[in-house]
């Protein structure tokens, strides 16, 4: 292993850290004086440890500048070199959550080394004595802590605990001896564990002030996933309903032709397939337990099919006592949709789709009593207003009317019928790998900018996870997220507000730190904390 000898002077260029190694690596990059203004960059400072200890007591923390925030993002251990020479080195180490340096670090004799944490909580060991028989003392460096002072010559180790990324910046004076390093080589006073891997391959640089950003070098595992199908597209939205939306594609997309609603062309498909007699689906009911994602749906469908913007309204408002009301919002609804049909001179597969959504739709379309009051003859004016539109002398068309209910018993049947709400999805509570692909959905954007700790991310992936405690030991541990014990009898919404919860913890963690959204962590304790919260309210 060599180390990079490269130096980036340019503090708008940062190195672009490999995403899947977890190897520690070591990098040089000069940006000095933006870590202290210029307290540091004179060499005669460093010769008086005194006076670095007292400059790296008063060392503030630029959060908001970039290399911070790219240092955070590294997915592996990291060693950056600021400044270097025979008489000192100064270096940050950064540790993403949850993890130790590859091996130990090990200094000259003599070498005086001043430790100060800047970010996370960070334990260290030194291994002292023979390998065997090591004594370890665990010295928890906190960030109330002042700089920390260590003689050289012994390894030692780093481990970061679960609780964000730790960040430690070391400055080391050497003895003025012969023998002293004049710099940094394989063996000297670090062995790192990677000769089997050229540090090149895992760097390339890349401008921040370019449009080739930090941001696009993650975009591009994304890209590889390749041009979206329908499939994908609500995949990447809905957990766990993967055989009702095999059933919609198949009964709802494929038998309408995608019309774009911005597209001026008439699809030859449209009009081959009215001419064979075929007339898309024009009523889907979706039913089931509340938060279960039956909106959600809706609104991706209508999404999916290039629809106008779909009009969703709880059936209840409908409802109006005034004599007319009702009969007008019910025109109101269907109104875009037939005025875009005239202007289309009555050819459907020349207009957009017009989504309707009608939420609550049990409380207008219960079952007919013969009772004779006026509540009862206004919601039969409802109904029937709204079926001739469907599939009546009216009908439109270019409209797709979802309709949706916690109680499919209470509806009528004559709105199931064929021709009206003919097919009908069950969207039930999620089982343990719906809600696994649901919670992977919620907390994917925080996932993507590694704001999960590893446990959590492992949780969520129900694998087992590996904590090194201390070198060559590791801890093995499974908790599965998704599991019965943990999740058991949550909905889609439910999941979805433990994320909203779990963030708010870890929020008011990096609050109370003064990072703010930048410091933003989730730990799995603060996901169980919300698990708590959770279980509380639902209770
Ligand atoms: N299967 C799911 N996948 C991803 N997110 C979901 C899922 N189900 C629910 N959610 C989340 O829960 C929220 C609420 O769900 P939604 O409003 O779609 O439920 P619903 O079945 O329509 O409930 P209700 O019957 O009470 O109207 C959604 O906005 C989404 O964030």
């Amino acid at each position: 292993f060599s180390l990079q000898k490269r130096t980036h002077r340019n503090s708008s260029i940062l190195p672009a850290v490999s995403r899947t190694t977890t190897r520690c690596e070591v990098i040089h990059y000069d940006a000095w004086s933006l870590l202290s203004g210029d307290n540091l960059t004179q060499e005669d400072s460093l010769n008086d440890p005194e006076q670095v200890q007292l400059m790296l007591d008063q060392m503030q923390v630029p959060t908001e500048s970039p290399w911070w925030q790219w240092m955070k993002a590294t997915p592996c251990p990291l060693i950056v070199i600021w400044s270097q020479s025979p008489r000192y080195i100064c270096r940050v180490i950064v540790l993403p959550s949850g993890t130790s340096l590859t091996s130990p670090l090990r200094e000259p004799e003599g070498t005086f080394i001043m430790t100060k944490l800047l970010m996370g909580v960070v334990s260290q060991e030194d291994l002292s004595g023979r390998r065997q028989q090591q004594t370890r003392q665990n010295e928890l460096l906190s960030k109330e802590s002042t700089t920390w002072t260590t003689p050289g010559g012994k390894d030692r180790m780093f481990h970061a605990m679960d609780m964000g990324t730790g960040v430690l910046f070391e400055v080391l004076l050497f003895p003025s001896s012969p023998s002293a390093p004049a710099t940094l080589s394989t063996g000297d006073n670090m062995c790192l564990n990677s000769a089997d891997w050229p540090i090149e391959q895992r760097l390339h640089f890349q401008s921040s002030s370019t449009k080739e950003s930090k941001d696009e070098i993650i975009e591009q595992d994304e890209a590889q996933v390749g041009a979206s199908s329908i499939h994908t597209e609500f995949q990447a939205a809905l957990g766990g309903l993967q055989p009702q939306i095999d059933t919609i594609v198949r009964r709802v997309l494929e038998g309408r032709v995608l019309l774009r609603s911005n597209s001026s062309t008439t699809p030859m498909e449209a009009r081959e397939l009215v001419s064979l007699g075929l007339v898309p689906v024009r009523g889907l009911l979706l039913y089931g337990p509340p938060g279960c994602g039956k909106t959600a749906l809706a609104r991706e469908l209508s999404r999916i099919l290039r629809a106008r913007e779909p009009k969703i309204v709880a059936a209840p408002e409908l409802l109006d006592r005034w004599v007319g009301g009702s009969e007008k919002k019910v025109r109101a609804l269907f109104q875009d949709a037939e005025a875009e049909l005239a202007a289309c001179s009555g050819d459907a597969t020349n207009s957009a789709l017009h989504v309707i959504v009608i939420d609550e739709i049990d409380a207008v379309f219960r079952k007919r009593t013969s009772s004779e009051d006026s509540g009862e003859s206004t919601r039969s004016s409802v109904v029937n207003q709204i079926l001739t539109k469907l599939d009546g002398v009216q009908a439109i068309p270019n409209v797709l009317l979802i309709g949706m209910t916690n109680r499919k018993e209470l509806l009528d049947e004559a709105l199931l019928r064929p021709g009206r709400l003919e097919v009908q999805i069950e969207i039930p509570m999620p089982s343990r790998e719906g809600r696994r692909e649901i919670l992977a959905i919620h907390f994917a954007a925080l996932r993507k900018n590694h704001r999960l700790c590893p446990r959590l991310c492992a949780a969520l992936d129900g694998t087992s996870y590996e904590n090194q405690t201390f070198w060559r030991r590791t801890e093995k541990s499974t908790y599965d997220l998704a599991s019965n014990r943990a999740t058991g009898g949550f909905s889609g919404a439910d999941l979805a507000g433990l994320v909203r919860c779990a963030a708010s913890i870890g929020f008011a963690k990096a609050r109370k730190d003064g990072t703010g959204v930048s410091g933003l962590f989730i730990t799995l304790d603060d996901v169980q904390q919300a698990l708590v919260e959770m279980r509380k309210s639902k209770a």
